[in-house]
């Protein structure tokens, strides 16, 4: 899955590329020195079939946006794949197909999806993480050493914010977010999560792990892990202004899988973030 010889160039495709993340990535791969796109991918009703993909940012990229997975593929290193669980199943098998890397930036699997991937990485190497930002993959620390140091005395409340047109709730960061919590304080996320309150509640459960979830307007992503103990709150934020901040971190993905064969990777190990 290395560069391609001729011209040392990444030859990245992307899949969903009419899409919010995906004009992002077609943008920002046209802007990089050491990327080429190599194919954009959408789904066979999609008015952007045919046209540039470079053509809703006023871009001319020389790619034609096709749902010829192997057409898109064909010329490609590695996948990068923002759409729905259902969408980046399909291209993984198109993947599998072609021998070409994937990053998976779509959130919302279930474990049937999750473990193809899982299998599907013996084969290929993937890199998947619900958020390619450097500082939320650095907040997932921070929660990490608070969660540990706070594990008695302090309720764990996890809450997240995002633009009206998400369709998978809680976000996939902030489920990621409690994996972390809830392991570094002995809980069991499945187990001690809390995932609405409405009417007559009764008290707080110990060891619960409530979340809240805001949908509205164009809020990129917003993400809260509070410790509530008595006398003292400690609230661990991170907000996203632009989905740019996801691209970069998808190319460096991209980057990081140029000299894998194969295996499964998340944000932590391409950033060396791994303790
Ligand atoms: N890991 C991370 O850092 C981030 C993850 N995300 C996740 O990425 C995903 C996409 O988000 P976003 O860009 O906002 O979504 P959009 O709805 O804006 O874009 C999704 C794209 O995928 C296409 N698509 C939808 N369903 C399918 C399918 N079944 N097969 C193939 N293509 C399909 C859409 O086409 P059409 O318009 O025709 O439906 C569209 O082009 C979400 O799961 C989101 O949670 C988002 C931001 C950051
Ligand atoms: O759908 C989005 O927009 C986002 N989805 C990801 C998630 O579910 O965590 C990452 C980011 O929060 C934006």
């Amino acid at each position: 899955m290395t560069t391609d010889p001729a011209t040392k160039l990444l030859r990245i495709a992307v899949a969903g590329s009419s899409g919010r993340m995906g004009r992002m990535l077609v943008e920002a791969i046209a802007a990089a020195p050491d990327c080429q796109l190599a194919g954009a991918l959408d789904r066979a009703e999609s008015p952007a079939i045919g046209q540039d993909a470079g053509a809703p940012m006023g871009l001319t990229t020389g790619v034609a946006v096709t749902a010829d997975l192997d057409a898109g593929l064909g010329g490609a290193q590695t996948l990068i794949d923002f759409t729905r669980p259902e969408g980046s199943l399909a291209h993984l098998q198109a993947c599998l197909r072609h021998r070409v890397a994937m990053v998976i930036g779509t959130t919302g699997f279930d474990a049937q999806g999750l473990a193809r991937i899982r299998e599907a990485s013996r084969t290929i190497p993937i890199v998947m993480a619900p958020n390619m930002s450097v500082g939320v993959n650095v907040v997932f620390k921070l929660i990490e050493q608070a969660a540990r140091a706070l594990s008695e005395g302090y309720d764990i409340e996890i809450i997240e914010a995002h633009h009206r047109h998400k369709v998978d709730a809680p976000s996939g960061t902030a489920l990621k977010m409690g994996e972390v919590a809830a392991a570094a304080s002995g809980r069991v996320l499945e187990r001690d999560a809390v995932w609405a309150r409405h009417g007559h509640t009764g008290e707080r459960e110990p060891g619960s792990i409530g979340f809240s979830v805001i949908r509205g307007g164009d809020i990129v992503g917003d993400h809260t892990v509070l410790f509530a103990g008595t006398g003292e709150r400690i609230e661990i934020t991170h907000k996203s202004s632009s989905r740019a901040t996801y691209a970069a971190g998808s190319l460096r993905a991209a980057r990081f899988l140029a000299d894998k064969s194969s295996g499964l990777y998340d944000m932590q190990a391409v950033l060396g973030l791994e303790s």
